[in-house]
């Protein structure tokens, strides 16, 4: 019988354990263990239901183009529940002196595949309009000009467009994709379709154009999710684990690597394993490698950024509207201490009870960092008066949710994948051990739902 220690139980640990649970059912010599340290599964995937509205506390919905969480999902009997986002209705803003200004049509990330939308925005000047209008010409001499090194990801933006779509859109973008700074995250690790497509065509709005064809006949909406939310896929998933697999509120000690094996220490047991599957945060990844491989717990050594999340359910949202779209996001500056806003009721169908409104506002960086310390009561006093700002006074939520989520977002900073690269050859010779979670090889669900059902199937 192999033994399997997973440490961590949110969604990539989860899904391993799943994935270990249903090989054992069709006869796999398999046991495993997962190791959570909290009361409960899932990390930051949590959805909370009350009064009629299905409020998530994380993320609330995966990338329709990455296909390993839909298969997830379908394979647990959840097809009847993936649902789209509203993508008709679907728009961006950006806030700009105040005011919310819509991203144009067809923009992928800050490339337009559309320059006649673009031209009508307010969202540009004249100056950044002809910058775009310039790239096509300046093709040649982009594509000579691409680096054959790592760079950061405003370096890159900057190099196509200039500094103010860096800063209009750019910068937004990636810190409500990534969480993160674009002088720090690396292109080739956070933007890769994009370091191909200058490879090939050196403008990336000709790149755009050359693959339109191709990519209009498979237009799906942009998010997908579950109806009833993705706490569901947790409950599932948790519903279908052997009990006595699942260790919650038990926190690791210590990691060490015997000739046979691994010795995995609580602070009431010490068990034995054949394979270790670390599924934790990086920066307790970190901390338990240090004493196995310290390069290697050098090389995980990476910024994960926090955020707060604070969800207010209107009942009766009469006299209050949003306006058409998805939500917005701000850029630094701004002089809001928001991160960025989802029209949760816009976005998708079903969240809220008839003429019911639901708002998620999410604080990063240095805000997170602050509210993280204060109690609810303030934290969604904050929440409430940042976006009366932006949205004008706010009706008396019936339902609020806070939570705090401390560094769960690595940053995958320029020089990202020769590290990985690294990192995999240190941990392919310690034998039995697999590395999962969001701060190696993706940060979305599907990216991780993908890597930890590979390591199941890998080892069994
Ligand atoms: C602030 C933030 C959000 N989401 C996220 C953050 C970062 C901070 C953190 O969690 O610590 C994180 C995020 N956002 C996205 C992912 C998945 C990435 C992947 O799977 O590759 C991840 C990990 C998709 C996305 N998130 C967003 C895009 C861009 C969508 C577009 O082009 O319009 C993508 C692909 C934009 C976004 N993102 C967010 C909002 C409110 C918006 C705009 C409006 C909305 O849709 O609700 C919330």
């Amino acid at each position: 019988m192999k033994r399997i220690a997973i440490i961590g139980g949110g969604i990539a640990g989860l899904t391993a354990a799943y994935e270990l649970s249903c090989l054992a059912s069709k006869g796999a010599a398999v046991e495993a263990v997962l190791f959570e340290a909290s009361p409960r599964l899932g990390g930051i995937v949590e959805t909370v239901r009350e009064g009629g509205f299905v409020i998530e506390c994380g993320p609330d919905a995966w990338v329709t183009e990455k296909p390993w969480a839909r298969e997830l999902a379908e394979q647990l009997g959840l097809g009847d529940e993936i649902i789209s986002s509203n993508d008709a209705t679907r728009k961006t803003y950006v806030l700009m002196d105040g005011l919310l200004q819509a991203m144009p049509d067809g923009m992928r990330m800050m490339v337009p595949a559309n320059l006649h939308a673009l031209d009508q925005s307010e969202l540009f000047s004249p100056e950044a309009k002809q910058d775009f209008h310039a790239e096509i010409s300046r093709a040649t001499e982009l594509k000579a000009s691409a680096p054959q090194h790592d760079e950061s990801v405003a370096a890159f933006v900057r190099r196509h467009f200039g500094d103010e779509v860096l800063d209009t859109i750019g910068a937004p973008l990636l810190r409500g994709v990534f969480g993160g700074d674009v002088t720090q995250l690396s292109v080739r690790a956070v933007m890769a379709p994009f370091v191909a497509m200058e490879r090939e065509h050196g403008s990336l709005i000709a790149a755009m154009q050359a693959n339109s064809t191709a990519s209009k006949s498979r237009q799906a909406a942009i998010f997908t999710t579950l109806q009833s939310g993705l706490g569901t896929l947790v409950d599932r998933m948790v519903a279908t684990i052997p009990k006595d697999w699942l260790r919650l509120g038990t926190t690791i000690r210590a990691l060490s690597h015997e000739h046979d094996g691994w010795k995995v220490e609580t602070s009431s047991t010490q068990e034995h394993f054949d394979v270790i599957l670390m599924a934790a945060p990086v920066h307790i990844a970190r901390e338990l490698m240090q004493s196995i491989d310290t390069r290697a717990a050098q090389l995980i050594a990476m910024d994960a950024s926090s955020a707060v999340v604070v969800a207010f359910g209107f009942p009766d949202a009469t006299g209050f509207s949003t306006p058409p779209g998805f939500g917005f996001l701000v850029p630094e500056g701004s002089g809001s201490r928001l991160l960025a806003c989802t029209f949760v009721d816009q976005k998708f169908a079903n969240r809220v009870p008839p003429n019911g409104k639901l708002i998620r506002a999410f604080f990063g960086a240095d805000a997170a960092e602050r509210l993280i310390r204060c109690g609810n009561d303030e934290v969604s006093s904050v929440a409430r008066l940042e976006l009366a700002h932006i949205l004008g006074p706010l009706p008396e939520p019936q339902v609020t949710v806070v939570r705090r989520w401390p560094k769960s977002l690595p940053q995958y900073a320029v020089g990202h994948l020769e590290r990985m690269k690294e990192l995999d050859e240190h941990i392919r010779n310690l034998n039995g051990l697999y590395l999962l979670g969001n701060g190696y090889r993706g940060v979305g669900l599907p990216d991780l739902i993908r890597d930890a059902r590979a390591a199941a199937q890998q080892l069994v």
